[in-house]
């Protein structure tokens, strides 16, 4: 049939990829998972786990590496400490294998890797973590929280920092285990196309694995198959993967049939969908977004959920659209951001925001809603949310925002926290533009 295909050698592909080239890790895994369709599930499980464990728990695995290797993780070259880095994961995280498999493949893959010459350096490190697995020297929390928690809960100081000055200690802790819990997959029903009931009999039919989201009657959590693509249900548009957190922008906008909703920063285009169902196939949602290839993603959700009453556009919300100024009932400002609401789901951007990006990005969003709040109608809706959990981003943008814009009053304001498996960290305020108004 085909090649013999080592899981682990893929997996190393994925880690080089995301920490030497810079990829996102859930496009790095899936561009894997992708070219190699035919693998069984127990072979893309393998790699899934061995994977996004290894980045999840980068921190953690570094600090027992350096306790001992001569050579410093950041000294050593980008293989070796990767499979030092998978090799450790295994041995501390995977009980399903055992450890001479996770340092014999170790040695192996570093000499099909052309490093014959350091076989005995990758053998001599992982046999004596192994060896030694009780005696590992963690950080003490009586030393200092900030470093236990970080090497702990494998997260940048600087972020474990930031979090203490927000939400003190014990919500941070709270957060940091959240964060590393296996997140479900989280779907809604396309109601223009299905009803609930319907759609999980025919998912049970497909083989799929159904729950209930307590609080949304049309979410579900599924799990049990293989591939999302594989499912017809899928591909016919009858749901949409999105966390019930990005489903409360459209439960927060409350869109009625007619309205004109802009979308300015709407790629792929989850939450322009579902507020275009909520309004029946009436009115209209212009989705916009930065990049042709951006708009692209908008457009293939159109069409596989056949949206009809919604539009993709190019545009970029830093510029002031004229023919847009005071024509929208609603406008969402779902903006970009640092995205640490989402780590359980992209597990290295702990590892890729830095506190000035994240200042660059809070300037960012300031900027965009100074010129999207514009388009909104008299006694319109603005709604500003975030799938991030910083202060600086959410709380204190908005508060900007509103001593800048008197016309606007705040409706309300939310910061939901990552909780165990259930939710995204996210961020959604509601503003309205009060009904007297002056020229824009
Ligand atoms: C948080 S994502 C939006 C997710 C989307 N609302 C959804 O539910 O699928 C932020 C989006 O902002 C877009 N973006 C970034 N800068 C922008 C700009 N200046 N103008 C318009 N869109 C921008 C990014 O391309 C990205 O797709």
């Amino acid at each position: 049939m085909t090649e013999h295909i080592n899981e682990r050698e893929l997996v190393l592909e994925i880690l080089l990829a995301v920490t030497r080239d810079g990829e996102y890790s859930h496009i790095a895994l899936k561009n894997v998972l992708d070219k190699y369709q035919y693998l069984e599930k127990n072979s893309r499980a393998f790699i899934t786990r061995l994977s996004e464990g290894t980045l999840e728990r980068m921190i953690e695995l570094d600090h027992i590496i350096d306790q001992f290797s001569k050579v410093p993780v950041r000294k050593q070259k980008p293989v070796i400490r990767n499979i030092l880095r998978m090799g450790v994961y295994q041995l501390k995280h995977m009980d399903t294998v055992p450890a001479s498999a996770a340092c014999n493949e170790a040695v192996k893959l570093a000499e099909r890797k052309g490093f014959r010459s350091l076989k005995g350096f990758v053998n001599g490190v992982l046999r004596n973590i192994s060896r030694n697995m009780e005696n590992i020297k963690m950080p003490k929390r009586e030393d200092g929280e900030i470093p236990y928690l970080s090497v702990s809960y494998s997260m940048p100081e600087w972020i474990v920092k930031v979090w203490e000055k927000d939400y003190g200690i014990s919500k941070t802790e709270e957060m940091l285990q959240a964060l590393l819990s296996e997140p479900e997959l989280s779907i809604r029903v396309n109601e223009g196309k299905i009803t609930p009931g319907d759609l999980k009999t025919r998912l049970e039919t497909e083989g799929v694995t159904v729950r209930q989201n307590e609080t949304l009657p049309y979410a579900f959590f599924i799990s049990g198959f293989d591939h999302l693509r594989a499912l017809p249900s899928f591909e016919e548009g009858l749901f949409y993967v999105q966390d019930e957190s990005s489903m409360r922008v459209a439960e927060l906008a409350q869109p009625e049939d007619g309205d004109f909703v802009i979308d300015v920063c709407a790629a792929p285009g989850g939450k322009s969908i579902h507020i275009a169902e909520k309004m029946h196939g009436t009115g209209h949602v212009e989705a916009r977004d930065l990049t042709p290839y951006k708009v692209g993603l908008i457009e293939e959700n159109i069409r596989r959920c056949e949206t009809k009453n919604m539009s993709a556009v190019c545009m970029d919300a830093r510029i002031r659209d004229e023919a847009s100024v005071q024509k929208a009932d609603i406008v969402i400002a779902d903006l970009p951001c640092s995205g640490l609401g989402v780590i359980q789901k992209k597990k290295d951007i702990k590892y890729k925001m830095t506190p000035e990006k994240q200042k660059d990005l809070a300037v960012l969003q300031r900027e965009i809603l100074s010129v999207v709040h514009a388009y909104i109608k008299p006694g319109g809706t603005l709604i500003y949310s975030t799938c991030t959990i910083n202060r600086e981003e959410n709380e204190e943008n908005v508060a900007c925002f509103l001593r800048e814009h008197p016309e606007f009053s705040l409706v309300s304001m939310e910061q939901i926290l990552p909780q165990a498996g259930r939710c995204d960290g996210f961020f959604l305020a509601k503003l309205k533009r009060k009904n007297e108004q002056k020229a824009e």
